[in-house]
């Protein structure tokens, strides 16, 4: 059975239609990467599945519960963490407290907060910075502490949009690294992103958005060989 059902999702803004009856779904302990040209509606869906912006049709499934609809708390307490296109970061706080934010969304207790953030921050190899403020850390290293963050909520289905823009070849392999490693602890990844050297070696499949309509599904291998792909997409590069 599948862990997230999209099925013919629109969301309109205005007369701007950002994701058009699009349909996918994506199995418990998969990684799936949603790629597609600027403005073809990637971070729009995460908006939609993750409850900060509802469909305007179509509905969102996780494992039997509908949860289109929802607010970003009822998503998180159903399951789905997420980090942000443009991290969230509270530069002043140190790396823990960041992490203990995501924690009390779903625990109230201060002494749990904090004691899972710490477990949180040595599993994104960030154990170092416990103390630090954010502020002090690298774009790679806020990245991950993003994850962190979005994993404090113990969702079965993580949500992230581009947390490998923007890094040199040495921290896309140790975000890769994390990825892995958070599928291996089988929590399912939906992955934005533009850096397809990053998703195409580890997805069990690639969703692919152009003009806010789906135009390809299927394994890396196929999608990248698909011409409607190419011509979209690939060809931009
Ligand atoms: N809140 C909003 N109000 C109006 N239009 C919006 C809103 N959010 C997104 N859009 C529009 O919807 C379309 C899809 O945008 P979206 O950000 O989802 O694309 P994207 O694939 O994530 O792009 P990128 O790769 O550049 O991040 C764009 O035309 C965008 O301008």
């Amino acid at each position: 059975m599948s862990l997230l059902r999209v099925e013919n999702v629109t969301k309109r803004f205005g007369g701007i239609t950002a994701n058009q009856d699009v349909s996918f779904s994506l199995g418990a302990g998969q990684i799936v990467g949603l790629i597609g040209p600027n403005g073809a509606g990637k971070t729009t869906m995460f908006n939609c599945i993750a409850g900060y912006a509802p469909p305007t049709s179509g509905d969102i499934w996780l494992n039997d519960k509908k949860i289109s609809g929802y607010s970003p708390e009822q998503c998180a307490h159903a399951g789905i963490g997420r980090t942000f296109q443009v991290a969230r970061t509270f530069t002043s706080m140190t790396a823990l407290e960041n992490v203990m934010v995501g924690a009390f969304l779903i625990n109230r207790n201060v002494a749990k907060a904090r004691h899972s953030a710490a477990e949180l921050l040595d599993f994104v190899n960030l154990g170092q910075f416990k103390d630090k403020p954010a502020g002090s850390m690298t774009i790679s290293e806020q990245r991950r502490l993003a994850v962190a963050r979005a994993l404090a909520v113990k969702p079965k289905l993580l949500l992230m949009d581009e947390v490998m823009a923007g890094l040199n070849p040495t921290e896309v392999k140790e975000t890769v690294e994390v990825v892995l490693k958070i599928r291996d602890q089988g929590i399912s990844c939906l992955i934005v992103e533009h850096v397809l050297e990053g998703i195409m070696p580890i997805a069990d499949a690639i969703v692919v958005l152009d003009y806010g309509k789906k135009i390809a599904d299927g394994k890396p291998a196929e999608v990248s060989n698909d011409p409607k792909v190419i011509a979209a997409y690939l060809g931009d590069e």
